[in-house]
C-alpha cells in the first residue's frame, strides 16, 4: 500500500524535516508542489484533496485556510500549527497522552500536532494530575530552554547571520514575559490542570534541543511523596512507550557533572523525563528535540498511528 502525502509548507523548518523523514520511506509517495505555486490556493487545494495525508506546516492563518480547502472526506489533515490544538473537533496528536489516544488518532481525519513546549510540559505533569497527587487547582510554575529553530525560518536567519549577530543573540534570551505564551491553553487542557501555568521560556544560541522544567512543591501534593514516588508514578504511566524514557532518580547518572544536557535527544523522537530534588523541593524536567518529538517527528508519528503502521515504521 502506498500513501499519497502532501506537505503544505514544504520549504519551512517543520516541512523540510517532515520531507526528510518521508524520503526514507517506500510506503509513501510525496506529492510535491512547484516552488512558484507554493502559495497558489487552487494548486494547494488540488494536492490536499489528492492526498491520503496532508501535513500543514504553516502559520496559523494559512493553516486554517488550508483546512477550508479540504473536500475529500478521506484526506487526513495533520496540522503542526497552533490553530486547532484545543478545538474539540480535532484530535490532539500525542499518542502517549492516554490509553485511548491512539484509537482516537486512528479514527480521526483532523489531528492537531502539539506545540514543542507543550509536549514536554504535558508529558511531565499529566501522570501526576491523573494519579491525584497534584491537585488540579495547582498553579504550576515552569520554564523552558529551547534552541532557536523553534522560532522557524526568520529566527533561524537572525541567529545564523553569525558575524552580524548583535551581542544579545549570543546569550540566552527570556521571552513570552507577558506570561501568555500561545501554548498555555493546550498545556492546561491536556494535563487536566484547572489553572494555566506560569510558563516562561528562554531561547538560546543553539539550533535545537528543548527542556521544560516544572517546579513542584511537595507541600501542595494531596499525600506525602518522595522523588522516588513521583518518578515511579511517571514511569508506570509510560510503561511500554518506546519514545518515553523516565530516568532514574540519580543525579550522578542523569547529569553531566551536575549539568543537564538539553540537546541529549536531538535527532530522535524521544522524550526523557527526570525528577530532581528532595522531599521539600522538586523539579520534573522533560527534554526533547523541538524539531523531533516537538514538531516533525511527532507529526510523522501521528501519521503512522493514524495509518496503523506505527510498529513497523521506525522513528528513532
Ligand atoms: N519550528 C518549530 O520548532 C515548530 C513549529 N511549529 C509550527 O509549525 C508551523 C510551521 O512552523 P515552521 O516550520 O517553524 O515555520 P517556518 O517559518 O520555518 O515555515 C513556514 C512556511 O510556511 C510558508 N507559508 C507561509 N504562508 C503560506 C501560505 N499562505 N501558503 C503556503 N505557504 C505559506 C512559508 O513560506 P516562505 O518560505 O515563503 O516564508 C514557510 O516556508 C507553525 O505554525 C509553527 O507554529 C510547531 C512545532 C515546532
Ligand atoms: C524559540 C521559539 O520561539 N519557539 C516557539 C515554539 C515553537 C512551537 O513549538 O510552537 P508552535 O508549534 O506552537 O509554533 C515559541 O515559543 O513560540
Amino acid at each position: 500500500m502506498t500513501y499519497k502525502v502532501f506537505v503544505d509548507g514544504q520549504e519551512g523548518t517543520t516541512g523540510l524535516q517532515i520531507n526528510e523523514y518521508l524520503a526514507q520511506r517506500s510506503d509513501v509517495e510525496v506529492l510535491k508542489i512547484d516552488a512558484d505555486k507554493r502559495k497558489d490556493l487552487a494548486e494547494r487545494k488540488r494536492l490536499i484533496n489528492a492526498s491520503d495525508v496532508t501535513f500543514l506546516c504553516l502559520p496559523d492563518e494559512a493553516a486554517k485556510e488550508s483546512v477550508s480547502l479540504v473536500d475529500n472526506p478521506n484526506t487526513c489533515v495533520i496540522d503542526a500549527s497552533t490553530a486547532h490544538r484545543v478545538n474539540p473537533a480535532w484530535t490532539f496528536g500525542l499518542p502517549e497522552l492516554a490509553k485511548d489516544q491512539r484509537a482516537k488518532i486512528k479514527a480521526s481525519k483532523r489531528i492537531a500536532n502539539p506545540g514543542c513546549h507543550a509536549t514536554a510540559f504535558i508529558l511531565a505533569l499529566r501522570p501526576l494530575v491523573e494519579a491525584g497527587l497534584l491537585p488540579a487547582a495547582t498553579q504550576i510554575a515552569a520554564n523552558s530552554i529551547t534552541g532557536y529553530s523553534g522560532g522557524g525560518k526568520s529566527m533561524i536567519a537572525d541567529y545564523q547571520k553569525a558575524s552580524e549577530s548583535p551581542t544579545q543573540l549570543k546569550a540566552p534570551r527570556p521571552y513570552a514575559l507577558a506570561l501568555a505564551h500561545k501554548h498555555l491553553p493546550e498545556m492546561q487542557a491536556y494535563t487536566g490542570l484547572s489553572v494555566a501555568p506560569i510558563f516562561q521560556p528562554i531561547v538560546g544560541p543553539f539550533y535545537k534541543g528543548l527542556a521544560v522544567t516544572a517546579y513542584l512543591q511537595p507541600q501542595q501534593f494531596s499525600r506525602k511523596a518522595s522523588t522516588a514516588d513521583v518518578q515511579k508514578i511517571i514511569a508506570d504511566y509510560y510503561a511500554g512507550e518506546r519514545f518515553i524514557n523516565v530516568l532514574p532518580v540519580d543525579l550522578a547518572a542523569t547529569t553531566e557533572g551536575g549539568f543537564y544536557n538539553v540537546e541529549a535527544n536531538n535527532d530522535t523522537n524521544r522524550v526523557d523525563i527526570a525528577v530532581f530534588g528532595n522531599d521539600e523541593r522538586m523539579l520534573v524536567v522533560a527534554r526533547l528535540d523541538n524539531l523531533g518529538k516537538g514538531a516533525s517527528g511527532a507529526a510523522v508519528q501521528a501519521m503512522n498511528v493514524h495509518l496503523g503502521v506505527e510498529e513497523s515504521l521506525g522513528l528513532v
